[in-house]
């Protein structure tokens, strides 16, 4: 239980502020538990095929068409069909940006800050296999999670940058149709939930946070293309963090509109930025957030659109630009979008052999191969030396020994009836946990070669069988422990 005598005067009197009569119910529900929530992975399996498989009726999240409340996280982390990646464990508020951005099939998305995953796992399942998802965050340790989290949902058409995002300006400018901005921020809607936040957040506080947010809004707002949306969100109560970032952002730039955001049962509109909503623990089954939906002008879409007037953002501006961000400053203004990689259809035999039992049909041209690794990247790509990847499209895997030795991302993002000899064990059958714990497993039939291991149709990795034996295949950093 959070223990209110230990939160900074400073934050409770500002939360006093903002809520008025409200204060007493807000710090009520900090004594409360938070909530937990699962996702489903729509690029796999519907979300009611999902209840029936846990024969559970799971309360609906009411934002969101796939969201659902648990109380058996640690169940539900440890179940097969996660390994399986057909759903994600997060909070329930965090499910709502993504929901709320506009992701259309084949369209372009970027997520700018995107580790763990969170958002991108929805984005990729929104763009059901087509188009683009960039997902990019600057810590090397957490793109790795966000790599693993993307390749277990299945997701194939991503590229995957762990860069300071001022460098992905040369190569996708103007480029995005839908960028999700879930912004670092000093975590105030998150207390309950996680102490840790609160520890942080009492050495640094919201200042720390607005000059990066400003700076982050701007360097999106370069990377959108006209027409397109920027969904700005943070787990922060903090105005500076949220309507003086986003108030001060469009008062400078008139090209740019706040598109008022779908209102829930218990979603606060924010006063100090119309348009804009909060989502409040007391409200609201989930924890504290703040999300804003920021349109680009269409090149010949009337100024009228911009539905701020000045003079109503004037207290934004000032705190704008306290943060220290100066208003035009461009990172890399050149236009460019980085250079296409040479794709190839001259696949390696091996490689080709092994695709042959997969029912798909495989564009040539996308076909890319960088030292041992066979990607195929996806319908649209750009991709920049300059760049650091750890993902360009979906990795089939690499030539070992003039031997094809698939991936485990191909294995999950293929779907059971792709493959011409699936080995699917039902869900209490031994070896299901046999292999995910990378054990050898056998089968009743002999067979020699590849075969894609199942749970009751949901791919989990590779086996290469050899009589009746089964060498496991299954990646040794997924293992289960
Ligand atoms: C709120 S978390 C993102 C959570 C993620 N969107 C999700 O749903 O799983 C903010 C992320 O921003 C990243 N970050 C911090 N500073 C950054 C910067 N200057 N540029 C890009 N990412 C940054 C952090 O590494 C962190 O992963």
């Amino acid at each position: 239980m959070l223990d209110i005598t230990n939160l900074p005067e400073k934050y409770l009197e500002s939360m006093k502020k903002l809520l008025g009569g409200e204060y007493p119910l807000y710090i009520e529900s900090l004594g409360k538990k938070a909530y937990s929530g699962v996702r489903v992975n729509t690029l796999k399996i519907a979300p009611q095929r999902f209840k029936e498989l846990f024969k559970n009726d799971f309360k609906p999240v009411p934002w969101t068409s796939n969201g659902f409340y648990t109380t058996q996280k640690t169940s539900l982390s440890k179940n097969p069909y996660y390994h399986a990646g057909l759903y994600y464990l997060q909070e329930p508020s965090a499910m709502a940006p993504a929901a709320l951005a506009d992701i259309k099939p084949h369209s372009k998305v970027l997520d700018l800050c995107a580790a763990p995953g969170g958002k991108s796992t929805e984005a990729a399942a929104r763009l059901g296999g087509d188009g683009l998802l960039v997902s990019n965050d600057i810590s090397a340790t957490r793109a790795k999670a966000l790599l693993k989290n993307l390749e277990l949902t299945g997701a194939g058409n991503i590229i995957i940058t762990c860069e300071k995002p001022e460098n992905l300006v040369k190569c996708f400018s103007g480029y995005f149709d839908s960028i999700i901005l879930d912004a670092p921020c000093s975590g105030e809607g998150m207390f309950r939930k996680d102490r840790a936040v609160l520890e942080e957040y009492k050495k640094r506080g919201p200042e720390a946070f607005t000059a990066i947010q400003a700076q982050l809004i701007d360097i999106a707002s370069r990377l959108l293309k006209p027409g397109g949306s920027i969904i700005y969100s943070t787990c922060t109560y903090s105005v500076a963090e949220n309507e003086y970032v986003v108030g001060g952002f469009l008062r400078l730039h008139n090209d740019f509109y706040l598109e008022p955001i779908d209102i829930y049962k218990g979603f606060y509109n924010s006063t100090h930025l119309e348009g804009s909503v909060r989502l409040f623990p007391h409200r609201i089954d989930g924890e504290g957030h703040f999300i804003a939906k920021i349109k680009r002008r269409k090149k010949d879409e009337d100024t009228d659109i911009y539905t701020y007037e000045k003079e109503d953002l004037n207290h934004c501006i000032n705190k704008y630009t306290d943060s220290k961000v100066s208003k035009n400053k461009s990172v890399i203004t050149k236009k460019k979008h980085g250079k296409r990689v040479e794709t190839t259809s001259k696949i390696p035999e091996s490689c080709m052999e092994f695709l042959k039992h997969i029912y798909r049909n495989w564009d040539r041209d996308r076909f890319y191969i960088n030292r041992e690794y066979i990607y195929y990247l996806p319908e649209f790509y750009v991709l920049d030396n300059n760049l650091h990847y750890l993902r360009t499209g979906l990795l089939l895997g690499r030539i070992k020994n003039l031997r094809f030795e698939p991936s485990q991302a191909l294995a999950m993002n293929l779907k059971a009836d792709e493959w011409d000899n699936p080995l699917d064990l039902d869900i209490d059958d031994n070896r299901v946990i046999k292999y995910l714990k990378g054990e050898t497993i056998e089968d009743t039939k002999l067979y020699d070669g590849f075969r894609l291991v199942c749970v009751c149709g949901y791919p989990l990795g590779f086996v290469k069988q050899s009589g009746y034996k089964c060498k496991n295949k299954y990646y040794p950093g997924w293992r289960m422990t």
